[in-house]
Formats: C-alpha cells, sequence, structure tokens
C-alpha cells in the first residue's frame, strides 16, 4: 500500500518532467530562417559547444564556417554572434531600438534588483534616465576637464613602479581606481591598502564575477522551469544565498560611499564630483539614495578593471615587442625632452602612442565579446528572422582579427593605425565605403557604446606615455602572446603573472619624476574647480 502511494506522488513529477523535456525539445530545434549555427543537440541545443574558457575563440572558427551571422540555440534560448562590422553596424548601429535591451539573468536580478543597474538594465526609460546622468558626467568638454587627475595619478603610478616594480600591477589599479573615487565621489586613495576602499571594492567585485560566473547558477534563461525548482535540488545549490551575500555586500560599499560623500560635502569637501552633482539635483530629479548609489557603483565597475586590464595588455606588448617600445619612447623623448614627463597636453602630439592604444585594444581586447545585447522586437535581416529576446553578441575578436581588413591581423603593429585612422590595409578600398567602421570595437556599439570610451582613452594614452618615457620593460621570462595559459577569465580578462621587468631608463629620469611627484603636492591644492578640496596626494612608502 505504502508502495503504491508512493508510485502514485512519482506520476505527477514524472509527467511534469516529460512535459519540460518535451516543450524544450520543441523549443531548441532551429527555426529554418534562423541566422545558420552547428548543428544543436535535442533540448539543450548548442549549450555544449560554448566553451566557458575564452568562446570567442570557437565563435571566430563558426564565423569562418558560417558567415556573418552564426546562430545559436541556448536550450530554449537564441543567440546571434555578429562576426563583421557591416552586421554590428548594419543591425546593432542603425536600429538601436530593438537592439539595445539586455539579457535578463536570474542571478544579476537578486544581486541588484528593479533595474539598478545601468549596465545590465533593459533598455527602457530607467535606463535612459540613467544613461543621461553618465553621459553628461563623461561626454564632451568634462572628459577633458578631468584630465589633470588622469595626470596626476598617472605620475603617482610611474612613482610607485619605481620604488616598488614588483607590486606593478597594484600600482596601476590604484591609479585606475584613484582616479574613478576622485572624479566620481570627489575623494582619493594614495595607497592600495588592505581594508581600503580600492580593497574592498575589488574584493565585492571578485566575489560578484564569483557569483554571475557561467557554471555558478543555474541557466534559468535556457530553461526557465529552473526558476521554480528549489535551489537544494539543483546541482547549483546555494546560489541564492551567495548572490544575496554578494548584493548586502556591493550595496552596503556603494551606499558607504555615497554616505561619505554627503558628509565631505558638508564640510565643503569634494564639491565637485559626479556625485556631489547628483546630489545637488537629487530632490528635483527624484533620484533616491540608493539609485544614486547604484549609478556610482557602475562607474567603478565598468571603469577601472577595464583601464588597468588594458595596460596590463600594453605592459605585456612592450615587453614583447621591444622595436615597438623603443618607437613609442623615441616619439615621448622627442616630444617632451628629458626634463619633463608627458602629460595631458602631449596628447595631440604623440600619434604613436595613440596608435600603440588602439593596437592594444585590436590586438588583445580585454572584453573580447563585449557586452550582450538583446533585442526587444523581432528583425529580419539578410533573410533571416531574428526573434524578439534573442541574445545579441559583438563579436570584437573576430572583427579585429579579420584579414581582409588588417595585414597580418595577428601581429602586434600599432604602425598600422599610423597609416590608415581604422588600422586597415593601405590597399583597402576608398574610405567612404568603410563609413560607420570604428578603429576597434572593443567599447562595444550603439546606443550602449561604453560611455566612458573617450575618458578611458585619454587615461590610457597619458598612462602609456608616462610609463615609456620613464621605463624599459624587459622580459623575465616566457610571456603569454601566443597562449592563453596566463590570463583570466571572465568578462573582464587581462594576463597575469607577467614575467617582466621594469627598468629606469636612466639616472636622470628618477629626479624627473621624483619632482613632478613632489609637484603635484602644491600643485593639487591649486588645481581649480574640484580638485583643491581633495585630500592631498602623498605616498606611504
Ligand atoms: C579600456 C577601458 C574600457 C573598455 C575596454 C570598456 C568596454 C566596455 C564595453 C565593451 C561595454 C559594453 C558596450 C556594449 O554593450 O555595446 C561597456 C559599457 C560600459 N562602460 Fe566601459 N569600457 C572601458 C572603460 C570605461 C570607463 C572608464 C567607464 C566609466 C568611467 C566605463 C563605463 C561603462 C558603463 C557605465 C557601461 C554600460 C553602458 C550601458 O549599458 O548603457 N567604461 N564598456
Amino acid at each position: 500500500m505504502v508502495l503504491q502511494m508512493y508510485q502514485l506522488t512519482l506520476i505527477p513529477i514524472c509527467l511534469y518532467v516529460l512535459y519540460h523535456l518535451y516543450r524544450y525539445h520543441k523549443l531548441s530545434v532551429r527555426r529554418k530562417d534562423f541566422p545558420p549555427g552547428p548543428t544543436p543537440l535535442p533540448i539543450i541545443g548548442n549549450l555544449h559547444q560554448i566553451p566557458i574558457s575564452r568562446p570567442e575563440l570557437r565563435f571566430a572558427t563558426y564565423a569562418k564556417e558560417y558567415g556573418p551571422i552564426t546562430g545559436l540555440q541556448l536550450g530554449s534560448h537564441n543567440m546571434i554572434v555578429l562576426n563583421t562590422w557591416e552586421a554590428v553596424h548594419d543591425l546593432i548601429e542603425q536600429k538601436g531600438g530593438s537592439y539595445s535591451s539586455r539579457p535578463k539573468l536570474a542571478v544579476t536580478d537578486v544581486i541588484v534588483p528593479g533595474g539598478l543597474n545601468p549596465a545590465f538594465n533593459k533598455h527602457g526609460e530607467l535606463w535612459r534616465k540613467q544613461r543621461k546622468l553618465m553621459v553628461e558626467f563623461l561626454g564632451g568638454d568634462r572628459t577633458d576637464a578631468m584630465k589633470p587627475v588622469q595626470d596626476a595619478e598617472s605620475t603617482q603610478m610611474i612613482y610607485d613602479i619605481m620604488f616598488a616594480a614588483e607590486n606593478f600591477e597594484d600600482h596601476v589599479l590604484r591609479s585606475f581606481g584613484s582616479v574613478i573615487l576622485e572624479t566620481v565621489y570627489g575623494q582619493r586613495e594614495n595607497t592600495f591598502k588592505p581594508g581600503g576602499k580600492l580593497a574592498r571594492f575589488f574584493e565585492v567585485e571578485e566575489e560578484w564575477a564569483a557569483a554571475v560566473g557561467a557554471t555558478a547558477s543555474p541557466p534559468i534563461q535556457s530553461f526557465p522551469f529552473l526558476e521554480s525548482v528549489p535551489d537544494w535540488a539543483t546541482p547549483w545549490k546555494g546560489w541564492r544565498r551567495r548572490a544575496a551575500k554578494v548584493k548586502k555586500a556591493q550595496k552596503g560599499l556603494y551606499l558607504g560611499l555615497l554616505r561619505e560623500t554627503k558628509e565631505r560635502l558638508a564640510v565643503g569637501k569634494g564639491v565637485d564630483s559626479f556625485m556631489a552633482r547628483c546630489l545637488k539635483i537629487q530632490d528635483k530629479e527624484w533620484y533616491d539614495d540608493l539609485y544614486l548609489a547604484y549609478c556610482g557603483g557602475i562607474l567603478m565597475e565598468g571603469g577601472i578593471e577595464t583601464s588597468a586590464s588594458t595596460t596590463m595588455v600594453f605592459i605585456l606588448a612592450m615587453a614583447a615587442f621591444p622595436d615597438t617600445m623603443k618607437r613609442a619612447q623615441f616619439e615621448v623623448d622627442t616630444t617632451c625632452g628629458l626634463k619633463r614627463l608627458p602629460g595631458k597636453d602631449d596628447i595631440p602630439n604623440l600619434p604613436y602612442v595613440r596608435a600603440c592604444m588602439l593596437e592594444v585594444l585590436r590586438w588583445r581586447p580585454i572584453i573580447p565579446l563585449a557586452v550582450p545585447h538583446t533585442t526587444s522586437a523581432e528583425d529580419t535581416y539578410k533573410g533571416y528572422t531574428i526573434p524578439t529576446n534573442t541574445d545579441v553578441i559583438i563579436n570584437a575578436w573576430n572583427i579585429h582579427q579579420d584579414g581582409l581588413f588588417f595585414q597580418d591581423p595577428a601581429t602586434f603593429n600599432p604602425a598600422r593605425y599610423l597609416e590608415n585612422e581604422r588600422g586597415g590595409l593601405p590597399r583597402t578600398p576608398a574610405a567612404s565605403e568603410y563609413k560607420g567602421r570604428k578603429s576597434v570595437y572593443s567599447f562595444g556599439a550603439g546606443r550602449r557604446v561604453c560611455p566612458g570610451q573617450r575618458f578611458a582613452e585619454n587615461a590610457l594614452i597619458i598612462s602609456f606615455a608616462k610609463l615609456a618615457w620613464a621605463f624599459d620593460i624587459e622580459p623575465t621570462g616566457p610571456l603569454a602572446i601566443d597562449t592563453w595559459d596566463d590570463w583570466t577569465d571572465g568578462l573582464v580578462t587581462r594576463p597575469k603573472n607577467l614575467n617582466v621587468r621594469f627598468k629606469l631608463r636612466d639616472h636622470g629620469r628618477r629626479k624627473v619624476i621624483e619632482e613632478a611627484w613632489g609637484e603635484l603636492t602644491c600643485s593639487c591644492v591649486n588645481m581649480k574647480m574640484e580638485w583643491s578640496n581633495m585630500a592631498p596626494i602623498s605616498l606611504v612608502l
């Protein structure tokens, strides 16, 4: 009798499972008019074919086989990968109204509910408001007004490297981190100390990356029924609890920074930061504290690791390709001489350093597949149907490796950007044919394109010029230029365990760096506008 009851309860469960298996089997079948791609398996579709590590390499092989757009089935969910700049231009840029949303991920919904994170928010009124705030802060002349801070922090970066080169990664992270802390919150961090704001931020970022990692939570987007399966009954046991822990830490950090900004403003400090301006219009615009706290937080999330990782690629490339380093050094020496450091006013006179920056972004884009977009309406393109809610991936990696446009695309060659502003072969047809083609796709495209691009480019050129002026960067062991073993995985990637040595180019430069750093302490007080109220620059060695 007991056995019969047990069997009876099993029947609805089996029916439930069979129903979903049948449903997902039907949904995982490729539509005839969907863009071509590898053959999907029943139920899971192409999920098994997408590697967790460096998926862009697999997508590049699909690009060769299937052409400009690859169509993939991820369980019941659709994804397309745009492999050419034309496809990005025609869809993401020309049809921004329906190609600018973001995928809905259960784990990010737990960590940042209510669309508070502008970078992951769906296309709509709230995102537009958030984006406007960020663009007003990062766009146009405002970006140039922030160059003195980038200049000052990059001077401290090379000063720090000169004295403690073994911690160069920390110095790079601190420099870009402090730029964001200053411009967003009106305060700085002069050392990368345990328990400090930047250290706390990176701890939370690490927890966030672990919680949103590809295998850390159930693929609810591909199999929505998993949403209603109890946590304990899945292989991802505890994922909601882990996500809630990240939410608490992140919210605490961002609200804490906002609270500190208010306290500092009350005593007249940090008066012209992004947050100070947001607080001025808070009541008029109906921004609540949580909303503002996350707008500040996303600028830290978007602006620090990306710029620091790009600088790591520059350091790798300079060590691996000494001829390019020598050419960059020749340019900065000729422009600035030996008695002063290159700085913000030299940017227009450093075309080769700028070309190095573009080539670093092209050669090893640190976000090789950008951030996924999602369609908010059905569309047709070149005879294919792209349904609503399809994830759209910009395959920046593949676009940057296009041998028809770039000569020897695998080679690191900054000079390509001197010969052609988009880096293309000199024999490429008239520029008009490439109207709309970008120099690099590392900042994404369309309405979601990185709002910090110009801000980041300024900081990178200034930092690269100073590094080239001050140091020879030499290999001390194998360098990860043809292998991915020593690269991190995740949305943002970078080379790790870099086997390099920084050698001051000559003794005279040491004096110049020390003096430049010393002067910062004074000139910072005189920096007009917002910077006058910041903590003075000083280094605890
Ligand atoms: C080398 C440096 C950087 C790289 C490579 C980079 C790359 C990207 C990429 C690929 C996207 C997604 C674009 C898309 O969806 O099409 C993005 C978005 C974003 N970036 Fe950056 N970024 C950098 C620096 C910055 C900086 C300095 C800031 C701010 C201070 C910033 C803030 C943002 C924000 C807020 C978004 C989300 C935009 C939205 O969804 O509307 N980024 N970035």
